[in-house]
């Protein structure tokens, strides 16, 4: 149901349409087999009318069909198209904070297999459709032509339905357990591409992983999806024998109580022959339809949640409108709650930053230092106090606006290979001078502003990551940890070269740095401890 849901939000026109033009092929199927019954009980005097009707209803039967199954399908796939674009802008509207809770695993199960198990789904809809026409037109034929053996056979569909509903409840139920663990194994998945290395080296730790936590985790999932298909499979078969059932009662049973004419049972044992194709075609595809109302459940929980406090990219004045003024910090804190309901606090802090400045922030691990600079850049919100620009309160709103001020190298950067957002017509050219100055024109190249490599070593790549921040030519500059990584020859370019360089064209410099050989720089030192400034 979900799903024609989905569908109508997508374009009801086109859902009507299809079912419109379904309903008229399984109508079209019905009247054939009657015109066929018609045919064989009139055997003798079988009229050129007939047969026209039939070549007739065979032509209308097959275009509404195809209308009916490309209609659908082209419904169906531009919802999935419209599912993935609204999904991934939701993801990128979403606060970073609330990301990071949910999960990437949950996120990424959700981007892959939940949109591919309804793209699945809606792949079989129009087939399922035009089966359901087709069953709803044979049903009425045959209430047509003996109302009182239609009533008898509609209370055995009934019992079977609600059999058939039973048993399919519970397959929807281990659909949905299975689909739990899927999260699971996406997580340990990650682990084995992560940790190839550490399994790699470690024989014990690497069984340890596999049967403890992956095996255990990949059996659920087995047993839950063969106890789903064998359920079907008894539905499946059970819903075969239903029709001989019914046959065999109609062949030898009635018969012995009330007279009923040959040819109304010929042309009801025609018919039900006819119709176990389609209801056998409807009950297989059940589990994909569960599948498919499953994954929609979690990307609707997904979505709920991620739309929950969107952000609005909302450009309020320019980001290279050089910052004359100033950032302030007054008061702001920021919590992290765990899952054992402790917390790390993060200030009150009170902070400024100006043009021209230099700023160390400096603290040893875990005082809070990058999750300073997340609040300082706005990809965090503060949970008390507040950021000032230009003296006006950053709100939400504000908050893209307020982001496009500042470009970042994080410790956890990442380093796209298309230089994205960056127009210049001298791009290519003002790219190789920089990977000149940086000594990286003999590895990598730039055309069209598509860098030629990222294998690079970690060090090489994090002056990748810092060439795209000079590119960006932003008001405030923030670097994590930049020089961790860099050889003694590259540290003291960066702080003594790079960092005066900029300096010097008036941008405000946030760096945190645990090299305390250079600190003399620093305009400002901010030193945290257990999330609190003590300097
Ligand atoms: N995403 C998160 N969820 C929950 N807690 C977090 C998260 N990120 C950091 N923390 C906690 O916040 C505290 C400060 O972390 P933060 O990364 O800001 O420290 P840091 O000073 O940058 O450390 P380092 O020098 O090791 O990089 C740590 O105790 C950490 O456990």
């Amino acid at each position: 149901m979900n799903l024609v849901i989905f569908l109508l939000r997508s374009s009801w026109k086109a859902l009507v349409a299809a079912l419109i033009a379904g309903g008229l092929s399984g109508a079209g199927s019905a009247l054939l087999i009657a015109s066929l019954n018609e045919a064989i009980d009139n055997s003798d005097k079988a009229s050129q009318l007939l047969l026209w009707g039939f070549i007739g209803l065979a032509l209308i039967t097959l275009v509404s069909g195809i209308i009916s199954q490309i209609l659908l399908a082209r419904l169906s796939q531009q919802a999935i198209f419209k599912m993935r674009l609204q999904l991934s802008h939701r993801i990128l509207a979403c606060p970073l904070r609330r990301l990071e809770e949910l999960g990437e695993n949950r996120i990424l199960a959700t981007l892959t297999d939940d949109i591919e198990a309804i793209s699945n789904t809606l792949f079989s809809l129009p087939l399922l459709f035009v089966n359901l026409a087709l069953v709803i037109g044979c049903m009425a034929y045959l209430a047509l032509i003996s109302k009182f053996i239609f009533l008898m056979i509609l209370v055995v569909i009934v019992v079977a339905i609600i059999i058939i509903q039973l048993m399919l409840n519970y397959v929807h139920k281990l659909i949905r357990l299975a689909r739990d663990r899927q999260d699971l194994l996406l997580r340990y998945f990650r682990s084995i591409i992560q940790g190839v290395k550490e399994l790699k080296l470690h024989t014990p730790r690497r069984m340890e992983f596999l049967e403890k936590d992956f095996e255990a985790t990949a059996a659920d999932c087995r047993d839950y999806e063969i106890r789903a298909e064998s359920i079907v499979a008894v539905t499946l078969n059970t819903s075969n024998l239903m029709f001989f059932g019914v046959m065999g009662f109609l062949v030898f049973v009635l018969p012995l109580y009330t007279s009923v004419t040959t040819i109304i049972l010929s042309s009801y044992v025609l018919t039900i022959t006819y119709l176990s194709r389609p209801i056998e075609g409807i009950i297989s595809m059940l589990p994909a339809i569960s599948r498919g109302s499953v994954a929609l459940k979690k990307i609707e929980e997904l979505g709920l949640s991620i739309a929950e406090k969107p952000e609005y990219p909302n450009v309020m004045r320019s980001s290279q409108s050089l910052l004359e003024d100033r950032i302030e910090m007054v008061q702001v804190t920021h919590i992290y709650w765990t899952e054992k309901d402790e917390q790390f606090t993060l200030g009150p802090i009170d902070l400024s930053f100006s043009p021209g400045e230099l700023i160390f922030i400096i603290g040893g691990n875990g005082s809070g230092k990058s999750t300073l600079a997340k609040l300082i850049v706005g990809l965090y919100e503060p949970n008390s106090g507040k950021i000032l620009w230009d003296g006006n309160n950053v709100s939400a709103t504000q908050r893209d606006a307020y982001r496009q001020l500042f470009s970042a190298v994080f410790a956890d950067f990442y380093l796209f290979e298309t230089l994205f957002g960056i127009s210049t017509e001298t791009l290519d050219d003002k790219v190789h001078g920089f990977l000149e100055q940086l000594q990286l024109d003999r590895k990598v190249k730039v055309s069209d502003g598509k860098l030629s490599t990222l294998d690079l070593s970690q060090g090489q790549r994090k002056r990748l990551a810092l060439l795209t921040a000079y590119l960006e030519d932003r008001p405030v500059y923030l670097f994590d940890e930049w020089s961790s990584d860099q050889d003694p020859f590259f540290r003291e370019i960066f702080y003594n070269q790079i960092l005066f360089e900029l300096k010097q064209r008036g941008k405000t410099v946030i760096v945190i740095s645990h090299d305390e050989r250079y600190f003399h720089l620093a305009d400002k030192l901010i030193e945290l401890d257990y999330g609190q400034r003590i300097s």
